[in-house]
C-alpha cells in the first residue's frame, strides 16, 4: 500500500514533542486514515490529547502497551527514538498535504480492487461510483464548510434563542451601562480585562464570572496565581459584600459575621462552579479541562482564566514570548468558540496601558475592558459602542467595582472637560494662529 514513513514519522515526532502540533493536527482535520505504518501511534497520541492527559513517551508506551499495540510501530526504542528525531516544523503544511495524498491513493488501490472483484456489470458500476467518491473525499479532505441549509438552521436557532433569552443577549455583566453596550458577553466571545499589577484584573474577572453564576450559567474559574480557596474567599466578599480581612484574619469575626459568611458560602456551594488551581497551568489544560466540565456536567456558560501572560505557553523551538503570549491569546478565542460561551481573561499592561509582549491579544479579544483611575475605559466593543468610561472604580476591601459618587463624577467629569481644553489650546497655539482657542474670538 501507497505510504510515506518518514513523514508520519516527522508529524508524529512534532506532535508527541509541541503541543501546537497537536492541536494543529487535531484542528486541520487529520485523521487515523491517513496513516499507513505509525497508525496505533497516531490514535494513541490523539486519544491522549482529546481526553486532556500529558503526552509524553511514558504515557504513550504504556497506553500502547496496554493492547499490545506497541509492537506494530516497532517497539519501546521505536517509540523513544522517535520521540527524540529532531524535526523543523516549516514543512509541517506540506507534510499534511502529503499525507492527505498518500490516503488517496490507498484509497485508489482499495476501490480498483473492490471494482475487480465485482459480480456482475451493475456491481462494478456501483463499486466505481462508491470509488470515486471516496477518492474525492480523500483528496478534498474532511470538509469544514457548512453547506447554506444548515449555515440557516443555524442562525434560526440562534434567533429563536435570542427570543427565548432573558432582556439580554449574552450573559449579564452586572454591570447596567456594560449590559447596555454589549447586551452581555456572549457565547464564543473573548473579553480581556487590562491593568496594571494589582490593578483590579482578577477582582472584575471574578465579578464578571460571578455575574454568569448569578444567571444560572455554569461556570469555570481557572487560576494560575491563586489557590482555589483564595479565589473562594475573594468570591464570598464580592458576592456577600464582606470585607475581605473578615475571611484572611477571622480571629476577631463576631458571630453576625460568621452567619454572614456562612450563608454566603451555601450560596456559592449551590452555584455550578469549579476552580481549578493547578500550578504552572497551559492552555492545552486549560482547553482540555474545560472539556472534561463540560462532557461530565454539561455546557459551560462562562470560562474565567486568571491571567493570559501567567498561563504557561508550549514554547515551540525559537518562539519568543511575544509569540508565545499571542498563540495563548488565539488559543482562548478558539476555546471561546469551541466551547460556545464566553471566555473572561486579563493581561497586565504597562504604566502608558499598553499591552505587554503582545499586540494579538487585542485582535483576538472582542472585549476590551481598561481599568484605570477614574473608571472601566471599554477599549473595544467588536458589538456595540467603544471608548465609553464606566465609572467603576476597584473597592479592593470587598473585592469588587462599585460606581462612583455622583458629585465625584461630576468633579471628574470638569477635570477631564479642563484638560480636553487645556490640549485643544496648546494644539491651536502650536499651528501658530495665536496665543490660544480663547484668545482668537475676541
Ligand atoms: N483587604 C483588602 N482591603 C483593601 N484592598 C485589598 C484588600 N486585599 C486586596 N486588596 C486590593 O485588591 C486588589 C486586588 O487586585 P487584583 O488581584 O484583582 O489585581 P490584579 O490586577 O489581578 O493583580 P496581579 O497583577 O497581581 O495579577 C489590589 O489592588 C489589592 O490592593
Amino acid at each position: 500500500m501507497p505510504h510515506l514513513p518518514l513523514v508520519e514519522r516527522s508529524v508524529l515526532s512534532l506532535m508527541i514533542r509541541d503541543d501546537r502540533f497537536r492541536r494543529r493536527a487535531l484542528g486541520e482535520g487529520l485523521k487515523a486514515e491517513h496513516f499507513w505504518s505509525l497508525r496505533p501511534l497516531w490514535e494513541a497520541i490523539a486519544a491522549l490529547a482529546r481526553s486532556g492527559h500529558p503526552v509524553d513517551v511514558a504515557t504513550l508506551s504504556t497506553f500502547l502497551a496496554r493492547d499490545g499495540r506497541i509492537l506494530e510501530i516497532g517497539g519501546h526504542e521505536a517509540l523513544q527514538a522517535i520521540a527524540e528525531q529532531s524535526v523543523p516544523g516549516d514543512n509541517w503544511t506540506q507534510w499534511v498535504r502529503d499525507l492527505g495524498s498518500a490516503r488517496a491513493r490507498r484509497v485508489a488501490v482499495e476501490s480498483a480492487k473492490w471494482m475487480a472483484e465485482a459480480a456482475d456489470g451493475e456491481e462494478a458500476l456501483e463499486a466505481a461510483a462508491a470509488a470515486e467518491k471516496a477518492i474525492k473525499e480523500a483528496i478534498a479532505g474532511p470538509t469544514r464548510a457548512k453547506p447554506m441549509k444548515q449555515v440557516m438552521a443555524e442562525v434560526l436557532a440562534e434567533l429563536q434563542d435570542l427570543v427565548n433569552a432573558g432582556p439580554l443577549p449574552g450573559v449579564p455583566t452586572g454591570i447596567d451601562e456594560l449590559d447596555a453596550i454589549s447586551g452581555g458577553m456572549r457565547a464564543g466571545e473573548l473579553w480581556v480585562i487590562l491593568a496594571q499589577t494589582s490593578g483590579g484584573k482578577s477582582v472584575l474577572m471574578n465579578q464578571l464570572g460571578l455575574s454568569g453564576l448569578k444567571a444560572k450559567k455554569r461556570g469555570a474559574f481557572f487560576s494560575v496565581e491563586m489557590l482555589a480557596g483564595v479565589v473562594g474567599a475573594r468570591l464570598i466578599s464580592s458576592h456577600g459584600v464582606i470585607p475581605l480581612e473578615k475571611l484572611t484574619q477571622p480571629k476577631t469575626n463576631t458571630k453576625r459575621d460568621w452567619n454572614l459568611i456562612e450563608a454566603q458560602m451555601k450560596e456559592l456551594a449551590a452555584m455550578e462552579a469549579w476552580v481549578d488551581d493547578t500550578p504552572k497551568m497551559s492552555l492545552s489544560h486549560v482547553e482540555a479541562e474545560a472539556q472534561r466540565l463540560t462532557d461530565a456536567h454539561g455546557p459551560l456558560g462562562i470560562i474565567v482564566v486568571d491571567y493570559i501572560q501567567i498561563l504557561k505557553g508550549e514554547r515551540a523551538k525559537n518562539s519568543n514570548r511575544e509569540e508565545v503570549v499571542a498563540m495563548i491569546s488565539s488559543g482562548l478565542k478558539q476555546l471561546a468558540k469551541a466551547m460556545k460561551c464566553p471566555v473572561v481573561t486579563g493581561a497586565q499592561v504597562n504604566r502608558s496601558m499598553i499591552v505587554r509582549e503582545s499586540d494579538a491579544i487585542s485582535f483576538d479579544a472582542d472585549a476590551m475592558l481598561m481599568i484605570a483611575d477614574d473608571g472601566i475605559k471599554v477599549a473595544k466593543m467588536r458589538n456595540g459602542r467603544k471608548n465609553d468610561i464606566l465609572r467603576y472604580r476597584l473597592n479592593g476591601q470587598y473585592q469588587r467595582f462599585e460606581r462612583i459618587s455622583q458629585r465625584e463624577i461630576d468633579a471628574l467629569e470638569k477635570a477631564e472637560k479642563e484638560a480636553a481644553d487645556e490640549a485643544a489650546d496648546k494644539a491651536v497655539a502650536s499651528r501658530g494662529y495665536g496665543a490660544g482657542r480663547n484668545k482668537q474670538f475676541k
